[in-house]
């Protein structure tokens, strides 16, 4: 059973912890940037296993350095505290490949 689409309120409260994250299309949506191929390629290789352990799987697009990622909840029918908390995981992650 997915959890319930968040509230318009709640997820503006949520978008200000989510450095870079904004809705578009009912969905959350980040472009990141990587300093080459095979980091941004790093980085969808861990968040590929997170996402498979969350059950929770990104709509995402890469070009060399790179990536698009927009996340939905479908049973939901839009965005719910799951999609905030994989969004959140890939921030934590991202800012660890840059330091
Ligand atoms: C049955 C399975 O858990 C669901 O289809 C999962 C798979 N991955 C998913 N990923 C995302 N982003 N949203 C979902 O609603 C979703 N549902």
């Amino acid at each position: 059973m997915a959890l319930p689409k968040l509230s318009p309120t709640d997820l503006e409260a949520q978008l200000t912890h989510l450095d870079g994250w904004a809705t578009q299309n009912d969905k959350l949506h980040k472009d990141f940037t990587f300093a080459s191929f095979v980091e941004a390629f790093g980085f969808m290789s861990s968040l590929a296993l997170v996402s498979e352990s969350m059950g929770h799987h990104p709509e995402w697009f890469n070009v060399y350095n790179r990536i698009t990622i927009d996340l939905t909840t479908h049973d939901a029918g839009g965005i719910t505290q799951q999609d905030i908390d994989w969004a959140t995981t890939a921030n934590k992650l991202a800012a660890k490949l840059a330091s």
